[in-house]
Formats: structure tokens, C-alpha cells, sequence
């Protein structure tokens, strides 16, 4: 394995710089690793605040598993090391910052970039269901973008086993499929059924079943009542694949490798990701 997943770090390899943001657990500062010069993220996370959450198993695993992905559009995990008050993630460096923050500005995205946006995820979900490793948590919160505009699915909410994890609801629920919702066993469809969700919000600026009260949601989710509102305007290709992927029976939800051959993603996605 690389030098840099064995190493035994501490901060003193590293010359913290500004914040990047605030994360639940602690902060995320730019950072250089003073030998290699090389440019992170640096991830601080308070191990009191982990304890409370009772979230210590579930971030070592997800170390575990983010260590061992490399996709050009997942966020690399380089190492970690922790000392007596706090445990550090060594990350990728994503220069162009959050996804979400771009959707918010630009309202909705034009066609060839949700559509290139949506194939590089398709990739990187293809990888990971290779590895027996589904995501759970495709949202735009959970995407950054890298120096060159590429997509990456920075979230360490993955898990290895396709078992029936209880999700906090503290998250949103727009995007959960009816068999989460439903909390039933789930396989790595549910990455397909977030992927459609996602597509429509990169198109038309809102989840398919935001409703103002939970319950409300619920009920969208669970009757699949998609809804295309007449502006903006979308292609029907793209109506077509969102349609494919949000189908309620899981097994019948458009497979990731179709989704790179729909007529949508061919005519729109620009190869590069
Ligand atoms: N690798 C990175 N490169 C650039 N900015 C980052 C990176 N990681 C995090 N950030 C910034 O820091 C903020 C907080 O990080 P993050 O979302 O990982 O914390 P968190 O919310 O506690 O984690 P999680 O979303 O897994 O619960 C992000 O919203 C983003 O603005
Ligand atoms: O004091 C510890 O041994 C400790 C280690 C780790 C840890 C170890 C490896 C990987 C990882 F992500 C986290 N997390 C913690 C969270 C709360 C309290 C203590 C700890
Ligand atoms: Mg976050």
C-alpha cells in the first residue's frame, strides 16, 4: 500500500491553513503536508462529540472503506491519525468546493452538465457495487468538485453490506427510496433510485417529492408520484431515464450500465466527467 496509508501522522506534518467548513462533528481546514508539499483537507472531528453520537464504530469502518476506494470521482482518503482530543481524516483537497452550493446558485443546471454530472456518479457507483460497497446517501450535500469541475461523492456514510441499517431521520427524506422509507431490506438500487432523485434536482432545482411536512413526503415517496412541472424546460430523454430509475419495485430500476447507454446521458454527458 502507499507510503501515505502506513505512515504514523501528526500534526506536525502538516501546516493547517484556513477552514474550509464546519462538518457536525469539528472542522475541515486546507492543509499542506509539509514533506510532499501536497495539498489536503484536512478533517477534525472531536472525539467527545463522536462518543456522545455514538458514531465511533461507524467512522472507523467508513475509514476503512474510503481507504480502499480510488475513482476519479470519489473523494480520496489518504490516512488518519488521532491524538488525545481529536481524530484527523486526511483528504482529497476538492478546490471548487461544494456541489450544493453551485445548484443553489445556479438555480437548476442545463442538460449537458446534470447529464455529466449524473454519468461520472454512474461510474463511481458502478466501482463501488463492484466492491460489494453501496453508498446510501447520494445528495447533493455530499458532493464536491474538484479543480477541474469533476464531481466527488465526498460523504463517508457508505456502507460495505447491502444489511437494513435504521437511518437517523435527522437527514432529509427526499431522497430515500420506498424500501428505506419503509425501512425493508435494501440492496445497491438504492444508489440508482438517489441518482434519480439527484438527476431531477440538478434539472429542475427541487427534489420530485418535496412536500412541507414529512409525512407528506412519505406519502409521495411511497406512491412514486412524479411529477414533470412544465417550466423549466426538459427534454423528454431526460424524463424518460428519471422515470427508468425512480420505479418503486427495486429490481426493476434502470442498472447503473444501461443508464450510461440511455440516448440522455449519450447526447449530453461529455465523455471527460
Ligand atoms: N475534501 C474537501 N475539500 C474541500 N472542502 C471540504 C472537503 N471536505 C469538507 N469540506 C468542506 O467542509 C464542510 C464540512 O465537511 P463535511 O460535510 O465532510 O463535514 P460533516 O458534515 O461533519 O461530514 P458528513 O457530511 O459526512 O456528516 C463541507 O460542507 C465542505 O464545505
Ligand atoms: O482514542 C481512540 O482510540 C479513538 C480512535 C478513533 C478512530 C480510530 C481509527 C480510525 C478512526 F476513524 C477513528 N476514534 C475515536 C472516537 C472517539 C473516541 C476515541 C477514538
Ligand atoms: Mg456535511
Amino acid at each position: 500500500v502507499s507510503e501515505a496509508a502506513q505512515k504514523r501522522w501528526t500534526t506536525s506534518d502538516f501546516d493547517v491553513g484556513k477552514p474550509l467548513g464546519r462538518g457536525k462533528f469539528g472542522h475541515v481546514y486546507i492543509a499542506r503536508e509539509i514533506r510532499s508539499n501536497h495539498i489536503v483537507a484536512l478533517k477534525v472531528l472531536f472525539k467527545t462529540q463522536l462518543h456522545q453520537s455514538q458514531v465511533e464504530h461507524q467512522l472507523r469502518r467508513e475509514v476503512e472503506i474510503q481507504s480502499h476506494l480510488r475513482h476519479p470521482n470519489i473523494l480520496r482518503l489518504y490516512g488518519y491519525f488521532y491524538d488525545q482530543k481529536r481524530v484527523y481524516l486526511i483528504l482529497e483537497y476538492a478546490a471548487r468546493g461544494e456541489l450544493y452550493k453551485e445548484l443553489q446558485k445556479c438555480k437548476y443546471f442545463s442538460e449537458r452538465r446534470a447529464a455529466t454530472y449524473v454519468a461520472s456518479l454512474a461510474r463511481a457507483l458502478i466501482y463501488c457495487h463492484g466492491k460489494h460497497v453501496i453508498h446510501r446517501d447520494i445528495k447533493p450535500e455530499n458532493l464536491l468538485i474538484g479543480a477541474q469541475g469533476e464531481l466527488k461523492i465526498a460523504d463517508f456514510g457508505w456502507s460495505v453490506h447491502t444489511f437494513n441499517r435504521r437511518r437517523t431521520m435527522c437527514g432529509t427524506l427526499d431522497y430515500l427510496p420506498p424500501e428505506m422509507v419503509k425501512s425493508v431490506e435494501h440492496d445497491a438500487s438504492v444508489d440508482i433510485w438517489s441518482l434519480g432523485i439527484l438527476c431531477y434536482e440538478f434539472l429542475y432545482g427541487v427534489p420530485p417529492f418535496e412536500a412541507r411536512e414529512h409525512s407528506e413526503t412519505y406519502k409521495r415517496i411511497v406512491q412514486v408520484d412524479l411529477k414533470f412541472p412544465p417550466k423549466p424546460i426538459v427534454s423528454s430523454y431526460a424524463k424518460d431515464m428519471i422515470s427508468q430509475m425512480l420505479v418503486k419495485e427495486s429490481t426493476q430500476r434502470l442498472a447503473l450500465h444501461k443508464l450510461l447507454e440511455h440516448p440522455w446521458i449519450v447526447q449530453n454527458a461529455d465523455p471527460s466527467g
